[in-house]
């Protein structure tokens, strides 16, 4: 149960790193028996799944994991999906895989998580559609990472009962 006063992260209240990283390691190995996506990332580098995974940690609230450990920036980020020449199907697909992977790992389900989750999921997979299609970076080297929190409901699920 968590005290009323301290709110969590959205990183720490996912699990943190670990359940990030399985989350991303599931995610992808669905991604490469997909038809509709293998061929966008069938030539993915090696450390592409644990950089998501950082990434999006970092995003979350959670330590600076991809901008520190993994040398990366949301300049870096970004230039990884320009030309991709990706489109709404693909995002759609991608959208529903990594949903489907939260459940499949137990990622927690209340609304306000969820909610926060799929906000910013439509937000960088739609930015990485409209960033597809260019060739030049849009971003400054300097970019700052971006940071999501929990919106509106300011906070995980408290039930009555804990009230
Ligand atoms: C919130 C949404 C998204 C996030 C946070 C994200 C994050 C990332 C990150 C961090 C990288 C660089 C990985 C590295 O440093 O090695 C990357 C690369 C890439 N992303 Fe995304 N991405 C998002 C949406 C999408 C979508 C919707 C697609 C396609 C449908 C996509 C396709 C790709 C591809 C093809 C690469 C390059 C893979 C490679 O060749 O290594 N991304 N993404």
């Amino acid at each position: 149960m968590i005290e009323k006063n301290t709110v969590p992260t959205l990183y720490d209240w996912a699990g943190g790193k670990e359940i990030l990283e399985k989350l991303t390691e599931l995610f992808y190995k669905k991604v490469l028996m997909d038809d509709l996506l293998y061929p966008v990332f069938k030539n993915m580098s090696v450390d592409h799944t644990i950089h998501v995974a950082h990434f999006i940690a970092e995003v979350f609230g959670g330590p600076k994991l991809y901008s520190e450990g993994d040398e990366g920036s949301h300049y870096k980020m970004i230039s990884h999906h320009l030309g991709k020449m990706l489109d709404e199907s693909k995002r759609q697909r991608w959208i529903k895989l990594l949903l489907e992977s939260c459940d499949e790992i137990n990622m927690p389900d209340d609304p306000e998580f969820r909610s926060a989750l799929v906000a910013y999921l439509e937000w960088g997979s739609r930015i990485a559609v409209i960033n597809s299609g260019k060739t030049n970076n849009p971003l400054n080297e300097t970019e700052p990472m971006p940071a999501w929190g929990w919106g509106i409901p300011g906070g995980p699920y408290i039930s009555n009962q804990d009230s």
